[in-house]
């Protein structure tokens, strides 16, 4: 059964845009988790566009032994006025999951995965920092990417295959050679005993096509698209028809 994590970060945005407590981040939470989510993710980022360190403590609360806590940030941010840096946010609240994503403070959002090859000496030693607190670790991954060796010496358990381009290709109707790219991703991953995710710009439109051609997919995280949706269609509503898109 693949597991739907969905991503707050937009009620963040709403929220952030008055300045005050509404819309309320744990009463989204809240809706999810009744509607029958498995998982809650936020994206805490060193200029705290949407998600503060604050929501990050107090969903670490609302979620406990309720639901799995996914948190995602590039490890490489150091620290920046009230944002502590993503080890240290992990260490204060021990999240299910980090996912690590290379993104810079210049992008719109999240838009490239590791070079495993690259990156993988530099990511080592924050890979370790994360386990050794007990949380699971995937890296965030371009789909293409084939050569997963790097990440298994290094100890992530997951990848997370970036799915914009796949996203982008449905809705132009020319999905095949960016889906073709996910499904050796994940192949290959699971050939090397990690374990699959996906995320980003998954909709109710283009997730059923993805999840019937990746066998064993782990998690999808999602939440630009869900809470767009659920401004029509309320977001428990919402989160239900994603569910059975996944069952
Ligand atoms: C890693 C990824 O693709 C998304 O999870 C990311 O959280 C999107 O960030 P924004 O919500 O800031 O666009
Ligand atoms: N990791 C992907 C995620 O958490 C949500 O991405 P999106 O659905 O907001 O594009």
């Amino acid at each position: 059964m693949t597991l739907l994590s969905v991503n707050l970060n937009k009620i963040a945005v709403l929220r952030n845009s008055r300045g005050g407590d509404e819309p309320s981040l744990a009463r989204a939470a809240q809706t999810c988790i009744e509607a029958g989510c498995g998982g809650i993710t936020v994206h805490p980022r060193p200029d705290q566009r949407h998600i503060r360190p604050d929501d990050v403590r107090m969903l670490a609360q609302l979620l406990r032994g309720r639901v799995e806590y996914n948190i995602e940030g590039n490890p490489f941010a150091g620290a920046r006025g009230s944002y502590p840096g993503l080890l240290a946010l992990a260490r204060e609240v021990r999240p299910t999951q980090i996912t690590l994503v290379p993104d810079g403070d210049g992008q719109i959002t999240s838009d490239h995965g590791f070079d495993l090859v690259r990156d993988a000496d530099r990511l080592a030693p924050l890979v370790a920092g994360f386990r050794e607190i007990g949380c699971r670790v995937s890296l965030f991954v371009d789909a293409g990417t084939t050569n997963f060796e790097p990440a298994v010496r290094i100890g992530a358990q997951r990848v997370e295959i970036y799915t914009g381009p796949y996203a982008a290709a449905f809705a132009e109707g020319r999905v095949g050679d960016a889906l073709a790219a996910c499904v050796e991703t994940a192949r290959r991953a699971q050939q090397a005993g990690l374990a699959v995710n996906a995320g980003h710009d998954l909709s109710q439109t283009n997730l059923g096509t993805f999840k019937a051609a990746i066998p064993g997919l782990a998690e999808v995280s999602i939440g630009h698209a869900l809470i767009g949706e659920a401004l029509y269609e309320g977001l428990a509503a919402t989160v239900r028809r994603y569910l059975q898109i996944l069952d």
